[in-house]
């Protein structure tokens, strides 16, 4: 069962010590009526065999009402019964684990309560977190607390939803309003009450007043456009948004491109660039900013101008110079200006070969060359250098220069000629895992795992060096 962000908007957790003269079946059904979303099986004092009959007992009613039903810790019951999925906490098993133990269609849930934990479960295959104690709790006194500001960041960390959890009422739940969650879980809140079923219809009410509107990590790119899609501005797009952050873009230039060539370039103009970036800065400020194709000075002026008045974060400079048709996209004189005024700028260059070689003036025939002209330039521009290894003759290898400590990226070399696009793919699916919180060695690897992805797909169009299929992740039905 695939788990949609709605399901999580109110999560009911059972609870014997509340039955006060019900039967867990006729307390889960008053929830049910009430409008609780998902539901899970909590017993941590039952033997097997009594676990085993009630969680049949309550996914036959969860079942029936098309609720997904989730076990708690047991992964022989959930796997036993064919549950919808099964929620694990730090101290129980490694998430990695339970995910090669369940395989991929079976949900798994997973608590966090700082980010660090976030991430890791995230990266160990997590479809949900719950995260808490977001307020002090009768039900687990010795869960750690979690603040708003942690709960917002974590929310913010991670492109998988999030559920507050601990002490959660009716009372103080508006509070969690713009923390980023898409729901609450709660056991008292629901099991406790007198009325199960008025208790359930207030809270889902309210969650769906206070947590229908959702927020997701931004990212810009300040590149030129691609009329033919595999390139620039819109390989940008496609790419960050399959990463699970909005785009939003300032555009540098129009290009009539293709798969052959570059037919004509139409800049755009330094004042409207500056207009582009300010609406754009002063309504929906992006975590990272990836910057591409910059053609002439009068334009890198601009942009260098307004990262540093908006005290932009997380910049990805890609000095493009040469298309991967042979087509030259920088006036020579910019490539002063790049080195002046926007290298100083980067969290991190990402030159290929080519440009690696004008930016450090040395020539590239080997690794070793690669690593004397990374650290030439790191060392120069006082920033991070990602020299990519597309255009080495051997193994596709991608060399991190960062804080003077050297990292190889290894890559297998794809047979496919279909590269259209791969240096404005790479910096932007490195700019969306800086926008998602990652650090920089993270950021690199999992984009240098994407654009291997996206090659793999061997997609062939145009009649020349086609792009890649940036969405082959999403639309592996197509395949
Ligand atoms: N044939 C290939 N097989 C695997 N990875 C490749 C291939 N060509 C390029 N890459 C990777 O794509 C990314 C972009 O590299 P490169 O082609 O050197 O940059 P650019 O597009 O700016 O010229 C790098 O991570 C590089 O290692
Ligand atoms: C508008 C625009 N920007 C950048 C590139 C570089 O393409 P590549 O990523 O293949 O080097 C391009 N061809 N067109
Ligand atoms: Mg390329």
């Amino acid at each position: 069962m695939k788990l949609d962000k709605k399901d999580l908007l109110l999560y009911a957790i059972t609870d014997r010590s509340w039955l006060n003269g019900m039967t867990m079946e006729e307390q889960l059904k008053e929830a049910i009526t009430g409008g609780a979303t998902i539901v899970q099986i909590r017993e941590k004092n039952m033997n097997y065999s009594d676990f085993l009959e009630e969680a049949k007992s309550l996914y036959k009613i969860c079942k029936s009402s098309n609720i997904p039903f989730i076990v708690n810790d047991n992964i022989d019951i959930a796997r036993e019964i064919n549950a919808d999925g099964i929620h694990v906490g730090q101290e129980d098993m490694d998430a990695k684990d339970v995910r090669a133990i369940i395989g991929d269609k079976m949900i798994l849930g997973v608590s966090a309560s700082t980010v660090e934990e976030a991430i890791k479960a995230e990266k160990n295959g997590a479809d949900y977190l719950g995260v808490g104690a977001v307020f002090s709790t009768s039900t687990k006194k010795d869960a750690d607390s979690v603040s708003y500001e942690e709960l917002k960041k974590i929310c913010d960390a991670v492109s998988i939803p999030v559920v507050a959890i601990g002490g959660i009422t009716y009372d103080n739940m508006d509070v969690l309003k713009d923390s980023g969650i898409c729901g609450i879980s709660v056991i008292s809140a629901i099991f406790a009450q007198n009325d199960i079923r008025k208790a359930t219809e207030n809270l889902k009410n309210k969650s769906e007043k206070l947590f229908k509107y959702h927020k997701m990590p931004v990212a810009l790119t300040i590149a030129g456009s691609d009329s033919s899609g595999g390139a620039g501005i819109q390989a940008d797009i496609k790419t960050m948004t399959v990463h699970g952050v909005f785009a939003e873009s300032a555009i540098t230039a129009l290009t009539a491109q293709n798969t052959t060539g570059v037919m004509s370039v139409f800049e755009s103009s330094p004042e409207f660039l500056s207009e582009q970036l300010d609406s754009v800065f002063s309504d929906i400020y992006p975590n990272a900013v990836k910057i591409g194709m910059v053609s002439s000075c009068n334009l890198i002026h601009v942009i260098s101008e307004k990262l540093r008045e908006y005290n932009a974060k997380n910049i990805v400079v890609d000095p493009v110079m040469i298309s991967t048709s042979g087509s030259r996209l920088i006036e020579e004189d910019a490539i002063k200006t790049l080195k002046e005024e926007l290298f100083p700028l980067a969290s991190v260059l990402t030159p290929n070969i080519p440009e690696a070689e004008v930016i450090s003036g040395i020539e590239i025939k080997s690794t070793e060359d690669m690593i004397k002209a990374s650290k030439i330039i790191g060392d120069n521009f006082k920033c991070a250098v990602l020299c990519k290894g597309g255009h080495s003759i051997n193994d596709a290898n991608d060399l991190l220069y960062s804080n003077g400590e050297f990292r190889w990226f290894y890559g297998k070399r794809i047979e496919n000629n279909n590269t259209h696009g791969t240096g404005c793919t790479l910096s932007s699916a490195i700019a969306s895992n800086l926008a998602k919180g990652k650090n920089l060695e993270m950021s690199v690897l999992e984009a240098k795992n994407y654009i291997s992805g996206a090659l793999s797909y061997m997609l062939d169009l145009g009649k020349g060096s086609g792009p890649m299929n940036h969405a082959f992740s999403v639309h592996g039905e197509y395949k």
